[in-house]
């Protein structure tokens, strides 16, 4: 394999999650190869594997974070990447941080409310970020998501550090964006509570694929 002979293209517009042939390089190490798979409307795929084998990779590259080595990715219009980031004004209390992005994304005043209420954080709404526990930081995070619009919701660990409430809270917003046609693909080492229509299971390559 030659970096220079790579093909890739990316695409974007439309309902549909799709991805052939790619594969993705990190600090000079082939992460995975030849993916293929398509996430429709109302589907929900699970990525799997153990630590360091690209998920997080992945979840960034269909966000166009990363460049893939090689392969074609299709994705949605609109897409919001949950990870561990904050991309929170963490001095501004939770309402306030949620309404700069909000103006952003043409959702009103009203939109951040449901937002908070689906995570379960009316009585946090008017607490600087900084205050927040770990669980409730990643609850903050997904009201970002949540608040986002975004047709496909890239999900990295999305129930970290939340407790069974919380857990059980997630999969019912998870259902729910996808009862309403949205698209998820989750990385996760915990169980999460909806039904996966697809499972990508990222196994570490041997050292000799390596394409440098
Ligand atoms: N900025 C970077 N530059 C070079 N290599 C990186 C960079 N970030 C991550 N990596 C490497 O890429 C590989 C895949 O990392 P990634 O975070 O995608 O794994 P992961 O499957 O999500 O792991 P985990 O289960 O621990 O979250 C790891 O070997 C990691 O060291």
């Amino acid at each position: 394999m030659n970096r220079g002979a790579s093909t890739k293209m990316r695409t974007d517009g439309g309902d549909n999650l799709h991805a052939e042939a790619l594969s993705c390089v990190r600090g000079e190490k082939l992460l995975f190869r030849d993916l293929n798979f398509t996430l429709e409307p109302g589907q929900a795929g699970l990525v799997t594997g153990p630590n360091g084998v690209g998920k997080s990779s992945l979840l960034r590259l269909i966000a166009g974070l990363l460049e893939p080595f090689s392969g074609s990715i299709h994705v949605p219009s609109s897409m919001a990447l949950c990870d561990d980031r904050m991309a929170l004004d963490e001095n501004l209390p939770l309402q306030d941080a949620l309404r700069f992005w909000a103006r952003l994304d043409n959702k009103t005043d009203d939109d951040c409310t449901a937002a908070i209420a689906a995570a379960s954080m009316v009585h946090l709404a008017e607490v600087p970020i900084r205050y927040f526990s770990t669980g409730q930081r990643q609850r903050a995070r997904l009201a970002r998501t949540f608040l986002s619009g975004a047709n496909l919701w890239l999900l990295d660990e999305p129930a970290n550090g939340l407790d069974t409430v919380s857990v059980e809270q997630l999969g019912q917003n998870l259902q729910s964006h996808l009862k309403q046609g949205g698209i998820i693909l989750a990385a996760s080492h915990i169980p999460l509570p909806i039904s996966f229509d697809l499972t990508l299971e990222l196994t570490a390559l041997d050292q000799i694929e390596t394409p440098l």
